[in-house]
């Protein structure tokens, strides 16, 4: 409870910024603080996504529309000081955990600073990246010194002519270094992010699984979901009980982990391997009830669900001088507005949506 003779002690002693924000604090009601960021089916979002580029050094088929994306202008990209200026001010109303993504989070030139920046936000406690790994390996060791926690790689194949296919680029090597270098730094969580794909790397489901016998990887088998320009069709969805029925084939005693709670994944694990195996079932079997995640988009848009088209511009709201009070009601209308599931859409990929790389996943 903040008395009057505190307040009066702070002016005398000088604290007057501290001042400021307590009698701001002050002003608004004990429940609204604590409710901020919980929506109205009553899930608390402690994880917030950011994009931090559009840009990317690879063209995968299931998320990059083969014509690419028009790039927004360079002033339209959040700078990394509005990008830790946000993350701040999330971290006060209950972001616990940080993911960069993009586009490829490594293409970004100030990326070791900004996790540097975003370590030093009080209440953030985890500082997550997905990456391709194609140009990763030489910053893990300065980023894991910053505070990075953990990382997940995308690879959807461990065959060099495959690759080629599904990124239209090369590079296997590289990324497969990069989990090597992720392995040795021994950052506390590496996962490996597989979208499945009929009749393109469906065979080597156990090639993958393999990964988690000597490694403390968890390898994740993700349902492929549609998004603007990546041409999906259900014909190419592999779906959740194909791959583990495809698995129990094989290792009939995989078994079930306890559920955390927020986790995307279903995960498993096979007796006496030192890894995991996950599933994100997004199509067949959705994880919405208990949805912890909100993203911003590197042009500064807050989406609260990965299929919701309604999005509001942060970037513009602290261009034009919104106090921190005025973008939290801001953001928390639109939490407060966020659907049961799936943004309220009944069949997936109906509504026009950004491509994914736009997104960040
Ligand atoms: N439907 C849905 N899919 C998600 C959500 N968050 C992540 N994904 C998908 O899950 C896959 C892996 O995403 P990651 O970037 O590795 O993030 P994550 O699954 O939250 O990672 P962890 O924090 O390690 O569990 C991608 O295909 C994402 O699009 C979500 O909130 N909803
Ligand atoms: C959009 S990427 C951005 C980060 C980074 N470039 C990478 O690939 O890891 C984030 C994640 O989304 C996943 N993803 C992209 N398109 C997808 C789709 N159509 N369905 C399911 N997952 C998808 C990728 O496999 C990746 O793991
Ligand atoms: S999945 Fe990641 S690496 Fe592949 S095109 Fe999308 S952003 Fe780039
Ligand atoms: S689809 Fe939307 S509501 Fe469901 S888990 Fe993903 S972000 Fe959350």
């Amino acid at each position: 409870m903040i008395t009057s003779k505190l307040l009066r002690r702070l002016h005398s002693t000088g604290a007057s910024q501290h001042l400021s924000r307590l009698e701001r604090l002050r002003r608004i009601p004990v429940r609204h603080l604590k409710d901020f960021l919980t929506d109205s089916y009553g899930r608390k979002h402690d994880y917030l996504r950011i994009s931090i580029t559009e840009r990317c050094n690879l063209r995968c088929v299931y998320c990059m529309p083969e014509q690419g994306v028009d790039l927004s202008p360079p002033e339209h990209m959040l700078t990394t000081e509005e990008i830790v200026k946000l993350a701040g001010l999330f971290a006060q109303h209950g972001i616990r955990k940080v993911r960069l993504t993009g586009g490829e989070p490594t293409v970004r030139k100030d990326i070791v600073e900004l996790v540097s920046k975003l370590n030093q936000i009080p209440g953030i406690e985890e500082i997550c990246m997905t990456s391709n790994g194609l140009a990763l390996h030489r910053k893990l060791p300065d980023l894991f010194k910053h505070g990075l926690t953990s990382l997940n790689l995308s690879l959807d194949t461990l065959i060099n002519g495959k690759f080629l296919l599904i990124t239209r680029r090369n590079g296997l090597s590289a990324v497969m270094r990069s989990l090597r270098t992720a392995l040795e730094l021994d950052i506390p969580k590496v996962k490996i992010n597989v979208v499945v794909m009929k009749n393109l790397n469906e065979d080597e489901i156990l090639d993958f699984v393999q990964l988690s016998k000597n490694d403390k990887v968890e390898i994740r088998f993700i349902e492929y979901m549609p998004f603007d320009g990546n041409e999906w069709s259900t014909s190419k969805l592999v779906s959740y009980e194909d791959i583990l029925s495809n698995i129990k084939v094989r290792y009939p005693n995989i078994r079930r982990l306890p559920h955390k709670h927020g986790e995307t994944a279903k995960v498993y694990q096979i007796p006496g391997f030192k890894g995991k195996v996950g599933f994100i079932t997004s199509m067949t079997s959705d994880f919405c009830s208990t949805c912890t995640r909100l993203r911003i988009t590197s042009d500064g848009n807050l989406k609260v669900c990965l299929f919701d088209n309604t999005e509001i511009s942060l970037r513009d709201m602290l261009r034009a001088g919104y106090s921190d009070d005025q973008l939290m009601q801001r953001i928390s209308e639109a939490v407060k507005n966020k659907k049961e599931k799936h943004a309220g859409i009944d069949e997936l990929g109906t509504q026009p949506n950004r491509p994914m790389i736009l997104i960040g996943g």
